[in-house]
């Protein structure tokens, strides 16, 4: 990555110290000339006085210094010609160019700026002529190369083809000379090698021409046979002994010294090629020469441990992307969880976390080894490697989990003759304040009234009511969560509780947002929707309206011919509530199939559960199939127990839960989550594995998570350079709903890319002191939703400085969040002009400097005010700091329009009479 400045002097051909001080002159801080240099310094080094430095260089020495790279065409020509007839004009431009070409290619590996700075030679296929410097000292060589002259090798020096990203993602459209394909850099299917051996083959074709430099270290006789082909094994052998420490890692084509390859090196090795006659140093990372080992030189005869053999064995076998050895898999499947890191990828495929991190650097993808990566770039990893990753989701996994168990969740046992019917689950959504809580506790109420007078329903988040449909007693059940954000996180885990969606539009208010967000989330999920025109009694209720206004969505009301029923209700005066009922059965059966098996063990979903201080976990399921029975062993997400009781609505205990029934379920070891899938199992031992098994799963999911988030250095770092902001949150809530909820409506909070919210941790329950342990070393805030702090946890908050927020009602969370990340946006500063001055006289001050004597032509010139200086209306200097303001010999903090008064630029002296001092001001201005 990092080159040293004497090679980067050698480079240029001018002595290091010229290096070294234009070097400082950037402002960079060099020690020595065996300081190593990173790559993007390298870069802007290259920017901005790479031809400086060059034009010095063949002032100076340029016969001595640059001769190498000259001459090498000349001592090549041979090979050029005799492989390609258009090859000798070409190298006499490549040669020319090389020098121009070598000035981007430090800067080639850096995928992200990098890329869209192609070098101007770079897509040049240049095959005959790669880095020629090297070449130049071993001409007997040259002649393998030549043969392989006409592989379409990347031009040396010129590894930016559109950089790496675009070359990786694009599959195919890979440009040909991208030096990162597996194509090319770790090719295995390559011609035989010719016998010529060493030397040759730079890398992919690169290399043609350019043979291995005289001092390229140790032709280690084992890796000869293997591997054949153009810039195989060289590829492989460029990494090793030839590699350069640290910004070695020289591989496939980049063998800075044989030509520079592809020269994908980051920082640099590419480009800049290493003196002919010297190694580049012994291996790339994990090279067994010792990544610091010996600068070049006849390779050592030295003995090596057995150990050291095998290594270097194996890296001959393991090709090298960009540089980066890794060992490469023969198209085996590889199954990767979702969102694993590099690590457990790395751990599956038996190499170094580490090598992948390079590997995908060069693929233009910058992660850390514990970061999650996406399903793309485990995808990409894996073809560039040869391994067929196949990115399993947590759902697969607990399939495959339960599968292990003989066990299946989502399927009715049995035939079509075990089906019975069910009834249909319910879930009410809706524009906020349209009255979803409202209705819900309508149809709850009427409907307990109707049955049993006194019966109070508790919140168990759900509820059955029944209707009578064609003089038939028909149950539904209503999940008590309003909202979709809680149907939405449910769905986001596969959980699907919900068979027909209630939508509920205010007739007096008609289509909202929110609105149509709940009716796309239901439409996405394919659940048939009954529109309720709620309100009604309202006077200026329009029920017309809202199916208008519907139709435009695909909800066509069956009076106007379309197949969505609506109800005009009134969740307040109880009207056209039994009609909602029966247009929810009609639903129903017009569109679903609603059955189940209820004699098989029960299966469902937990919807709602906390933790009872009296009772401990309680949950509440919803029975998908099987009929659920006190005594049953359940396992429900990280959960289990044996069922003790359950309760219904009312909270009167049951003794079973058929199909569709929502039920309290009292005797879990845990508290499950809301989406969580529940089976009844026949044994315990197996729903203590099953939990057991995902709870480790879980955990090792949220290690993983947790350890990839950024530190605070980094945050700091990030922050320095304006990049992000991040507010880190930990919510705690009564609930799993709740919390879920909450973290749902919160990721959906936008505030540009700028400032990033991130949950870290959530649970059920009040605020511990591990929450605040947790808020403390991440630097979160904490969100208690309808919970407080326990114990001695506000206590430490306070003496950590953690701040834990309270919210009874999640809107309010919400907007005050909303609020606080946009707090911590960057203010955004608008130029507010004052007034302009212009110079008449110029008085000069051996003290003070030049003093302006300017009369006042517009506005108001204030001291403490930014000022400019506009010469024939061009701004000659900007963001200039008055010293002093006078109005005869008073110091003064402004001076109007109209009057004279004597001003001194700060450190600004290039004044001239006729110039117009302007005066501004930076008003924040404030966010929308
Ligand atoms: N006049 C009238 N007012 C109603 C009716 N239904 C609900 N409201 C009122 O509308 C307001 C909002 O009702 P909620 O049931 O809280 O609405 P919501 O959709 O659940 O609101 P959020 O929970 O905030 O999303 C309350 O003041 C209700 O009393 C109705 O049929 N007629």
């Amino acid at each position: 990555m990092a080159v040293r400045v004497h090679e980067l002097a050698r480079e240029f051909g001018v002595p290091s110290k010229v290096v070294l001080s234009t070097l400082k002159d950037m402002g960079e801080y060099v020690k020595s000339a065996s300081s190593t240099v990173e790559a993007p310094v390298v870069r802007r080094l290259n920017d901005e006085h790479g031809d400086k430095l060059r034009e010095m260089g063949a002032k100076k020495g340029g016969a001595k210094k640059a001769a190498p790279k000259k001459d090498a065409p000349a001592s090549t020509p041979a090979p050029a010609e005799s492989a390609a007839p258009s090859a000798p004009p070409q190298q006499e431009s490549v040669a020319t160019e090389s020098v121009a070409s070598e000035s981007n290619a430090p800067a080639a590996p850096k995928p992200g700026p990098a890329a869209p700075k192609p070098g101007p030679a770079a897509p040049k296929p240049g095959p005959a002529a790669p880095k020629p410097g090297p070449a130049a000292p071993k001409p007997p060589e040259a002649d393998a190369p030549a043969s392989n002259a006409p592989a379409p090798g990347p031009r040396p020096g010129g590894p930016k083809p559109g950089g790496p990203r675009p070359g990786p993602r694009s599959g195919n459209a890979r440009p040909g000379n991208n030096p990162f394909s597996s194509k090319q850099g770790m090719q295995q299917d390559r011609p035989p090698r010719p016998p010529a051996g060493r030397g040759q083959g730079q890398g992919q074709g690169d290399g043609a021409g350019a043979p291995r430099p005289g001092g390229m270290p140790r032709p280690n006789p084992a890796m000869m046979p293997k591997r054949s082909a153009v810039g195989g094994p060289d590829a492989r052998q460029g990494g090793r002994p030839g590699g350069r420490p640290g910004g070695g890692r020289p591989g496939a084509g980049n063998r800075p010294g044989g030509g520079g390859g592809g020269a994908p090196r980051p920082g640099g090795g590419g480009g800049f090629s290493g003196p002919p006659g010297r190694g580049r140093g012994p291996g790339g990372r994990g090279g067994t020469q010792g990544a610091f080992g010996r600068a070049g030189g006849p390779p050592r005869r030295g003995r090596k441990s057995k150990r050291a053999k095998r290594q270097e064995f194996d890296q001959m076998q393991a090709p090298a992307i960009g540089g980066v050895r890794v060992r490469k898999g023969n198209g085996e499947t590889v199954r990767v969880a979702r969102g694993a890191s590099l690590t457990d990828f790395a751990e599956k495929i038996g190499v170094d976390a580490a090598s992948l991190v390079q590997v995908l650097f060069h693929l233009g993808e910058m992660v850390t080894a514990t970061q999650s990566v996406n399903d793309e770039t485990l995808q990409i990893l894996g073809e560039e490697l040869n391994y067929n990753v196949e990115v399993v989701s947590p759902e697969d996994e607990d399939r495959e989990l339960l599968e292990s168990f003989s066990l299946e969740f989502g399927e009715d046992e049995g035939n079509d003759a075990d089906m019975a019917p069910r009834p249909p689950v319910v879930t009410v959504m809706g524009h906020v304040d349209h009255g979803k809580t409202k209705l819900l506790d309508a149809l709850r109420n009427a409907n307990v009234v109707a049955k049993e007078a006194g019966g109070i329903t508790q919140s168990i988040g759900a509820y059955q009511v029944t209707t009578e449909v064609d003089d038939t007693e028909r149950p539904i059940t209503f999940i008590d969560t309003p909202g979709h954000e809680a149907f939405t996180a449910m769905r986001a885990r596969g959980a699907q509780a919900t068979d027909i969606a209630v939508l509920v539009v205010a007739a007096d208010d008609g289509v909202m947002p929110q609105t149509v967000e709940a009716l796309n989330h239901a439409q996405a999920a394919g659940v048939p929707i009954v529109v309720a025109v709620n309100k009604v009694d309202k006077p200026d209720a329009d029920p017309s309206k809202a199916r208008g206004q519907l139709t435009e969505y695909g909800l066509v009301p069956e009076e106007y011919g379309g197949d969505t029923m609506f109800v005009d209700v009134s969740a307040k005066s109880g009207t056209g509530l039994e009609q909602l009922l029966e247009a929810i059965v009609l639903t129903a059966d017009a569109s679903l199939d609603l059955r189940a098996n209820p004699d098989q063990n029960a299966e469902g979903l937990a919807i709602e559960a906390h933790l009872d201080r009296g009772r401990g976990p309680v949950a509440t399921v919803i029975v998908q199939r099987g009929t659920l029975r006190v005594g049953d062993t359940i396992v429900a997400g990280s959960a289990f127990g044996r069922v003790r009781a359950l309760l219904d609505e009312f909270g009167d205990s049951i003794e079973e839960a058929p199909p569709s029934r929502p039920a309290l379920v009292l005797g879990l070891t845990a508290v499950p989550g809301a989406g969580d899938n529940f089976m009844a199992v026949d044994d315990d031992r197996i729903a203590r594995q099953i939990a057991e098994k995902r709870e480790a799963r879980e955990r090792n999911a949220a290690l993983a998570k947790r350890s990839g988030r950024r530190t605070l250095e980094d945050l700091m770092r990030e922050v320095e350079k304006g990049e992000t902001t991040e507010l880190l949150l930990i919510l705690k809530g009564d609930s799993s709903g709740s919390v879920e909820a909450l973290e749902d409506s919160l990721s959906q909070i936008d505030v540009g890319d700028e400032v990033d919210l991130r949950v870290i941790d959530r649970g059920v329950g009040a605020i511990t002191e591990a929450n605040v342990n947790l808020a403390t070393a991440s630097n979160a805030v904490i969100v208690g939703y309808n919970v407080r702090a326990q114990g001695k946890a506000t206590e430490m908050a306070d003496r950590e400085g953690v701040q834990i927020k309270y919210y009874s009602v999640i809107y309010q969370a919400i907007e005050e969040i909303e609020a606080a990340l946009k707090g911590m946006l960057k203010p955004i500063y608008e130029e507010h002009q004052l007034g302009q001055a212009e110079i008449r006289e110029i008085f000069r001050s051996s003290k003070i400097g030049n003093i302006a004597g300017c009369m006042v032509v517009g506005g108001t010139i204030r001291r403490n005010a930014k000022a400019r200086l506009l010469r024939d209306g061009n701004v000659v200097a900007d963001n200039l700091d008055l010293s002093s303001l006078r109005r005869e010999k008073d110091d003064v903090s402004e001076v109007r329009e109209g009057f004279e008064c004597g001003l001194v630029l700060r450190n600004y002296g290039d004044i001239k009479i006729g110039d117009i001092v302007e005066s501004f001001e930076l008003r924040e201005k404030p966010r929308d």
